[in-house]
C-alpha cells in the first residue's frame, strides 16, 4: 500500500521525503522491522522507540511515523502525527482493510469476568454453527485452531496484532469474534479503529490503579468501549459503576440492554440454585424465559452466564441455543478449576488475584466445605502505596473468608517476596487470620496439602490458568495442576497432618 494512501485518515505533517512509496508491512518494534515496512515510534514507559529509528533502517524500514521532531539523513519518508499510539492502530486498520468491520465483533470490558463471560458467548455462538473466534487471557482461536502469539502478548494485543488477527480470522471464514477488551488495551488505544457490535461490561473493583491512578480514571478507561459499539451496549446492573455506565450510555446510538438478579435488569435471573459444582438458575429476556445450568459454582458465574445470555439475545439468538451454549461448557482452565479430589479433601485452583474475586471465589467455596477452607494466595507486584494498598486489603479478605492462609509469592518480579510476604502476614494477623509465610510457592502448596485434614478444601489462588512464575526478571514454569498432582503422587501412602 502506498504510504500516502495508509496515513490519509491520519493528522499528519510531512517532516522529509516523498510518501509516494510502496510500504509492504508495519512495525512498532525495531526488532519486527522487516525490509520495505513502516516503522511506528511509540514513547513508552520504559523505552522510547525514537530511539530505535536508526536500528530500524538498518533492518530495511522504508518510513518512519514519529511523534517527536526528527531529522534523518537520506531520502527516508518520516511522518509525524500528535500520538503514535493512537495512529499505529488507525494505520493498522487501513492497511488490513478494516477487518473489524467483517466480523461481528462483540467486546467484553470489566475487572473480572471477562474471560469466563467470553468462554459462554463463543459456546453460544458455535451453537449456531457459526466459526467463532476468540482472543483473550487464555489465547487467540479461530474456530478450534490456535492463532500465533507470543507468550508476551496481552489479554488485548497491541493493535498491529491485533488487527492482524482480524484479517487472518476473516479470511479464515470467521464470522463471529468475542473478545476481552482490558482497561489497558483501552486507555494505549489498543482496540481504537476497531468496531464493536455488541460491548459487555461486567463489574468494575480496584485493580490496575498502578495504570489508572483512581477508579474514576479506571472507569472512563473501562468506558471507552462504549464509544466503540454499533449495535448494543450489555451493561452489569448490580454493580455501581454499571448503573454510572448505564446512565452515561443511555443516549447513545447502540441500545442498552442491562443485566442482573433483579426485574429491575432487561435480563435477569431468577430460582438461584447452588450445588458444589454448577449453579441452576431461570434466565427472563423480552424474548421469554429459560432455564439454565452453568457447569460452575458460584453467583459470579450467574452474572457471567447471564451477560451470555443477553448477548444471544441481542444476536437474534434463540435462548434454547443460549442454554445449550452455556450447558456445553463443561469447565473453564483456572477458574475454580478442581485440580484434585479424593475423600479426604478437595484441592481448587482459580485465577482470583484481585481483593472482589478473591472474596467471591471464597465465599462459592464456603458453603460446600464441610471441613476448613484454606487459602494458598500471594499477591502479585505492584508499585509503591497501590502495592501496599493491595498487600492489606488481599490480607483482609484472606483472614475474613479462609479458616487459614499459607501466605506466598504470586509474581514478585523485581520485588522482595519476603517484604511483600510480610506485608501481606501482617494484615491477615490484624484481620484475626491464622497463617504460615513460605516463599516458595511449591512449597506453600505442599505446606497446605500436607497440613489439611479430612472434609477440608484447598483454594490455590491468583495464578489460574497461568503456567510461569515471574521471580526478578525469570519466568519459570509453574503449572499448578500438576505440581498438585505430583505432590499428592508423593503422599498417597503418608497421612496429613492437621496445622
Ligand atoms: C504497561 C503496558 O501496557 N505496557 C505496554 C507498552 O509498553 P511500554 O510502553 O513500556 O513499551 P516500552 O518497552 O517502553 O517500549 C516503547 C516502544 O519502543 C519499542 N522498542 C523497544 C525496544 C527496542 O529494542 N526496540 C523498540 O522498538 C517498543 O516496541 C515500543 O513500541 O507498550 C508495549 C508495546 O505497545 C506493550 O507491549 C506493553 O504491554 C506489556 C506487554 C504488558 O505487560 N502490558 C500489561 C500490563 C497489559 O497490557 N495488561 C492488560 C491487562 C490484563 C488484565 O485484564 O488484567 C492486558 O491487556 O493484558
Ligand atoms: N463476575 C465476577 N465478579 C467477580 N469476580 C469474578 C467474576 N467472574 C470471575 N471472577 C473471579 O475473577 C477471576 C478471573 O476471572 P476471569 O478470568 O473470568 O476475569 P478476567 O476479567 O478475564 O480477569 P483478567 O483480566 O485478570 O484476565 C476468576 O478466577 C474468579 O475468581
Amino acid at each position: 500500500m502506498l504510504l500516502a494512501s495508509l496515513v490519509e485518515e491520519l493528522d499528519h505533517t510531512i517532516l522529509q521525503g516523498d510518501l509516494h512509496i510502496d510500504i509492504t508491512g508495519i512495525a512498532f518494534d525495531s526488532r519486527e522491522v522487516t525490509q520495505g515496512s513502516l516503522f511506528v515510534a511509540v514513547t513508552g514507559f520504559t523505552h522510547d522507540g525514537h530511539h530505535y529509528i536508526q536500528k530500524a533502517i538498518e533492518l530495511g524500514a522504508a518510513a518512519v511515523l514519529v511523534e517527536k521532531d526528527t531529522a534523518l539523513e537520506g531520502p527516508i519518508a518520516v511522518v509525524k502525527t500528535a500520538d503514535t499510539r493512537q495512529a499505529l492502530a488507525l494505520v493498522a486498520a487501513r492497511f488490513y482493510g478494516h477487518p473489524s468491520e467483517k466480523l461481528n465483533l462483540i467486546g467484553i470490558t470489566g475487572t473480572n469476568g471477562k474471560t469466563s463471560t467470553t468462554y459462554f458467548i463463543k459456546s453460544i455462538l458455535e451453537q449456531t454453527g457459526h466459526m467463532t473466534g476468540v482472543i483473550g487471557t487464555i489465547g487467540a482461536m479461530a474456530g478450534n485452531q490456535p492463532l500465533k502469539t507470543k507468550s508476551t502478548t496481552p489479554t488485548t494485543p497491541e493493535s498491529l496484532h491485533l488487527q492482524q488477527m482480524f484479517a487472518d480470522m476473516a479470511e479464515l471464514g470467521v464470522q463471529d469474534c468475542v473478545m476481552e477488551v482490558s482497561s489497558h488495551a483501552l486507555s494505549l488505544y489498543r482496540a481504537a479503529a476497531t468496531r464493536f457490535k455488541i460491548g459487555v461490561f461486567t463489574n468494575l473493583t480496584p485493580d490496575h490503579l498502578e495504570l489508572h491512578r483512581t477508579m474514576d480514571e479506571y472507569f472512563e478507561a473501562k468506558s471507552m468501549l462504549f464509544d466503540l459499539t454499533t449495535d448494543y451496549n450489555i451493561i452489569n446492573l448490580d454493580d455501581e459503576f454499571g448503573r454510572k455506565l448505564a446512565n452515561k450510555v443511555a443516549r447513545y446510538d447502540a441500545k442498552l440492554v442491562t443485566y442482573g438478579i433483579t426485574d429491575e435488569a432487561t435480563i435477569y435471573a431468577t430460582n438461584i440454585q447452588y450445588s458444589p459444582d454448577s449453579t441452576t438458575y431461570v434466565a427472563h429476556t423480552p424474548a421469554g424465559r429459560v432455564d439454565i445450568r452453568v457447569n460452575l459454582p458460584g453467583l459470579i458465574y450467574v452474572y457471567n452466564s447471564l451477560a451470555a445470555v443477553a448477548c444471544a439475545f441481542c444476536s437474534g439468538i434463540s435462548l434454547e441455543l443460549a442454554a445449550a451454549g452455556i450447558r456445553a461448557v463443561e469447565s473453564i482452565k483456572g477458574r475454580l478449576e478442581v485440580v484434585y479430589q479424593d475423600e479426604e479433601r478437595k484441592i481448587i485452583v482459580d485465577f482470583a488475584h484481585t481483593e472482589d474475586s478473591l472474596e467471591k471465589a471464597l465465599s462459592t467455596l464456603r458453603p460446600f466445605t464441610k471441613g476448613r477452607l484454606i487459602l494458598v494466595f500471594g499477591v502479585y507486584a505492584a508499585p509503591g502505596h497501590l502495592g501496599s494498598g493491595k498487600r492489606e486489603s488481599m490480607g483482609k479478605i484472606a483472614a475474613q473468608h479462609a479458616d487459614f492462609c499459607v501466605v506466598t509469592t504470586d509474581n514478585p518480579k523485581d520485588q522482595d517476596p519476603d517484604a511483600i510476604i510480610a506485608e501481606v502476614s501482617a494484615a491477615v494477623s490484624a484481620a484475626g487470620g491464622h497463617y504460615a509465610g513460605i516463599v516458595d510457592r511449591k512449597e506453600a502448596i505442599r505446606y497446605a496439602i500436607e497440613n489439611s485434614g479430612k472434609g477440608d478444601v484447598i483454594l490455590i489462588a491468583g495464578k489460574g490458568h497461568e503456567t510461569t512464575q515471574i521471580i526478578g526478571k525469570t519466568e519459570i514454569p509453574f503449572n499448578e495442576a500438576e505440581i498438585v498432582n505430583e505432590i499428592m503422587a508423593e503422599h498417597t501412602n503418608s497421612t496429613p497432618k492437621k496445622v
